[in-house]
């Protein structure tokens, strides 16, 4: 029997265990400091058990996967190197920076077990073990960041697990997948924390900002929702190479300061034209997940039962609702409620069927 131990099962954490859950020779432990996780972990199905017991967790597991927010990654590898852990066993993360924990494993010099580092290039604005699905990871980019002594059958042996995420396994360099993921990933939710929070303040002293925040808004804005504390911790873990990419970034906003200024609409032109030119280069995630993706948007008035109301309405029509998300429900404003899809086809027909039915949809 292989043993796997997640530490944290939240949405990453959670999303590889329901990956290995039932898989012919395989028993997943869940982990947790808290009790009641460990209930939840049980009760939603994602483990075939859970301890809040590290020693219980980890001792006799083959691969132990650390999915806790980066702040406390090398505090686990540290407190897991003083246990009598299994020979051969593989400590892995999938912390969104790769060169601390990396660093933190190699000073530790570990014998008789591997630590290899991991990051997932696939997740959501969402959080918690709800979030979790055994699709998240279909046709992702998976990183790993093996060390020049890393044996290729400890290696062989992540891979060949991690195979049942159905995602590529990349190999990069730990301070080159920190540099790049920061560009690509990091700065893109620094960016649209930023946007939110200036509309937020014009917002507060003048509604309609929000009212007419329609889909270019919402597009780019997306990723702002994600956890405070997951992003806390990556954003002051990658602070270096952070500061680097804002003072980049400084002048990329000074350019359109300076074209805006100079009424230079060639130049605002151009600028379209070579971002349009290289994202349509990009290559398309073919998304395992793809609920996230096909969404509308429905102005709800506050009232008991409306969510009951639309999944009645796309059930009795035969259209599968993949989640359902309230977005905002004071009461004095109008609620409006995210529904997901995994076709168009889906979206396409919620879309005229709550129409119909008098619901105003919006993308
Ligand atoms: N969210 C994403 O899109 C994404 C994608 C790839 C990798 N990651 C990385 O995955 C890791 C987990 O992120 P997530 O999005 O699954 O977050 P999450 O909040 O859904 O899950 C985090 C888990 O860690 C536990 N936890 C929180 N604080 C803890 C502490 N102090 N000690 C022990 N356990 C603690 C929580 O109970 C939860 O089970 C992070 O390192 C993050 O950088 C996130
Ligand atoms: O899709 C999202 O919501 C994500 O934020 C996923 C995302 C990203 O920025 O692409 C976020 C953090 C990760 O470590 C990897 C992937």
């Amino acid at each position: 029997m292989t043993k796997i131990a997640i530490f944290g099962v939240g949405l990453i954490g959670g999303s590889l265990a329901l990956c290995f859950k039932g898989k012919p020779g395989i028993t997943v432990v869940g982990h947790s400091i808290r009790e009641s996780s460990v209930a939840k972990y049980v009760d939603r199905g994602v483990v075939d058990y859970a301890t809040t017991s590290l020693r219980e967790a980890a001792e006799d597991a083959d691969f132990i996967f650390l999915c806790v927010p980066v702040g406390n990654l090398t505090q686990y590898v540290r407190e897991l190197s003083e246990l009598e852990l299994k020979p051969g066993c593989i400590i892995t993360d999938v912390g969104s920076t790769k060169a601390s924990v990396a660093a933190c494993a190699r000073g530790l010099g570990l014998k008789g077990i591997t630590f290899i580092g991991g990051h997932p290039m696939a997740g959501s604005e969402r959080s918690g073990v709800e979030a979790a699905s055994s699709h998240l990871f279909e046709n992702a980019f998976y990183v790993l960041t093996p060390e020049v002594g890393t044996s290729d059958a400890e290696l062989g042996r992540l891979t060949e697990l991690l195979k049942l995420t159905k995602a590529h396994i990349v190999h990069v360099h730990p301070e080159e997948h920190d540099e790049i993921v920061g560009a690509i990933s990091h700065l893109p939710h620094i960016i649209a924390v930023a946007l939110v929070n200036q509309i937020r303040r014009y917002h507060a002293s003048n509604e309609l900002y929000g009212t007419l925040a329609a889909g270019g808004f919402r597009d780019i804005t997306r990723i702002a929702s994600s956890d405070p504390v997951v992003w806390r911790d990556i954003l002051v873990n990658n602070r270096g190479v952070l500061l680097g990419l804002l003072k980049d970034w400084q002048e990329e906003t000074a350019h359109f300061i300076e074209m805006l200024e100079k009424e230079d609409g060639e130049g605002i032109e151009q600028a379209f034209m070579e971002s349009g030119q290289f994202r349509s280069q990009l290559p398309e995630r073919r998304k395992g997940m793809i609920h996230s993706i096909y969404e509308c948007y429905v102005d709800v008035p506050d009232h008991p039962g409306i969510i009951g109301r639309i999944a009645t309405e796309l059930g009795n029509s035969r259209i599968n609702l993949s989640n359902i998300h309230v977005i905002e429900s004071r009461e004095d404003v109008p609620g409006v409620l995210r529904l997901s899809f995994r076709t168009q086809d889906d979206l396409d027909q919620a879309v005229d069927k709550l129409g119909e039915n008098g619901f105003s949809v919006h993308y």
